[in-house]
């Protein structure tokens, strides 16, 4: 596990590409029969990947120092790759592509598996703590929550699918969702917003190995960006807007924890106020 303390505003104001690169992005989350993850401090996030190739992946890391994974955590977990059934303590879920599935705190053992391996399940895991259980639940993208955003004019129309949210599967602070662009649309999350009160992460991908998204970040009057590949994921801190434009079509993972549960509580950044 890799852990990644929290950079200041202030610092990061000064860093190299190579210091920002390594503050905020992850750059390889999927492996072949491993569980990847990433600990940031930024609302004690857990990021992770899997792909079960040769034998099932175990949900499981010593170093987060409680007694199993989910004792005082919650999960979401997004499969990006072909089809795969997770376990939960004997209950099995079936994922397709772009389905979800939320593991509610206490569930002991949970395993990951592909049903072929010439065609491995991807598994995106997003992890926050957890208060309270709440009961484990599948959402497909199709049962999930659609908000219709942007227009064709500004290369920004998209769709955003909630699938954990305070109107879908409940959870004790993760929200979860995906957005989909609209063919010849580049742009999201553009205006851009903060969110003072949560982190969130975004994780790219259905990109092709030469397509870019220049991810933007900083504090609106300081704006930095990351350039970002297939299967990367960057890290937003509560100050830091969140906004990116490929080069060619993309899709995104966003998930957030924190202090709210309240998905419409953005501050969004005027036009004028960007540096
Ligand atoms: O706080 C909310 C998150 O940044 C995303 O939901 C935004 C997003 O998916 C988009 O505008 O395309
Ligand atoms: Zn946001």
């Amino acid at each position: 596990m890799e852990t990644r303390h929290c950079a200041s505003r202030n610092e990061t104001k000064r860093f190299t590409t190579e210091e920002l690169r390594s503050a905020y992005l992850i750059e390889s989350l999927f492996e072949a029969d491993r569980l990847t993850l990433t600990y940031t401090h930024e609302d004690r996030m857990l990021i992770g990947g899997a792909v079960p190739v040769k034998e099932p992946v175990i949900l499981a890391e010593p170093d987060i120092k409680t007694g199993y994974f989910l004792e005082r955590r919650e999960a979401g977990i997004i499969n990006i790759g072909g089809p795969g059934t997770i376990e939960a303590d004997g209950e099995a879920f079936h994922l397709q592509s772009k389905d979800c599935l939320y593991l509610g705190m206490g569930k002991k053992e949970v395993v990951l598996k592909s049903e072929n391996p010439q065609h491995p399940a991807r598994y995106y895991i997003l992890s926050t703590l957890a208060h309270k259980e709440f009961p484990a639940v599948k959402i497909g993208i199709d049962e999930a929550a659609p908000v219709h955003l942007g227009e064709e004019k500004n290369s920004n129309k998209r769709t955003i699918y909630k699938y954990i949210h305070a109107g879908g599967a409940q959870s004790s602070q993760l929200m979860m969702g995906m957005t989909l662009l609209a063919p010849n649309c580049m742009w999201n999350t553009m205006p851009a917003h903060i969110h003072d009160r949560r982190s969130e992460v975004y994780l790219y991908f259905d990109m092709d190995v030469d397509t870019r998204v220049f991810h933007f970040m900083g504090e609106p009057s300081e704006t930095r960006h990351l350039i970002v590949s297939n299967e990367q994921a960057v890290i937003s801190p509560s100050w830091s807007i969140h906004s990116g434009i490929g080069t060619s079509n993309y899709t995104f993972i966003w998930a957030m924890a924190g202090e709210n549960y309240t998905f419409d509580d953005m501050e969004h950044v005027g036009m004028k106020d960007l540096r």
